[in-house]
């Protein structure tokens, strides 16, 4: 009852924002800093690449989202585990033009929601640099991904969107904050 309430009341902002807590993740050059700071600061910001991870606050629809950038390269993937406790959704960003790797990159999907601290988080996917005219199709990413395979299991969507434009990325926090209600 008072959840409900406070939902009601959350509509027309007088609640406190919730904190929520995100994990972005996925292979190195997905674009995951690049989508951090486009929401952040709404600008297409230049990047190095993550050696550890970075953490900004955006405060969406009244919801606080902390979110965890962590640094895709290789050899610091296995760090990725140790976030994953306490995340209530899980980004998985995808450069949608790197077919080369898109292999590695479902595995490293499948590797991380297969650890049992996913608990109940959701999983978003952002399939990145829609942008770009060699960008797969949703379609295929699904496919390439497996998705369907985690359906069952998980609340799960994927979204295409562009860093670089800002396409999609409200699309994909709008779908994470109703299913994290
Ligand atoms: N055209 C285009 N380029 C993008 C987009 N998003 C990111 N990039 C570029 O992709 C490159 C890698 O972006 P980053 O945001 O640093 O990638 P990352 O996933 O944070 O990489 P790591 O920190 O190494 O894990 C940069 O040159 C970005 O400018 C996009 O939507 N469109
Ligand atoms: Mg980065």
């Amino acid at each position: 009852m008072g959840n409900r309430i406070c939902r009601l009341l959350e509509k027309i902002a007088v609640c406190s924002p919730r904190d929520v807590r995100i994990l972005m993740l996925g292979l190195d050059a997905a674009g995951k800093t690049t989508i951090l700071y486009k929401l952040k600061l709404a600008e297409f910001v230049k990047t190095v690449p993550t050696i550890g991870f970075n953490i900004e606050t955006i405060h969406y629809k009244n919801i606080s989202f902390t979110v965890w950038d962590c640094g895709g390269q290789d050899r610091i993937r296995h760090l990725w585990h140790q976030y994953l406790v306490d995340a209530q959704g899980l980004i998985f960003v995808l450069d949608s033009t790197d077919r080369e790797r898109i292999k590695k990159a479902k595995q490293e999907l499948h590797n991380i929601i297969d650890d049992p601290d996913m608990g109940a988080t959701k999983l978003l996917v952002l399939a990145n640099k829609h942008d770009l005219p060699d960008a797969m199709p949703i379609s295929e990413a699904t496919e390439k991904l497996e998705l369907s395979d985690v359906k069952p299991r998980r609340n799960w969507h994927i979204q295409k969107c562009s860093a670089k434009t800002g396409e999609g990325l409200y699309e994909g926090f709008d779908w994470l904050s109703a299913a994290i209600r």
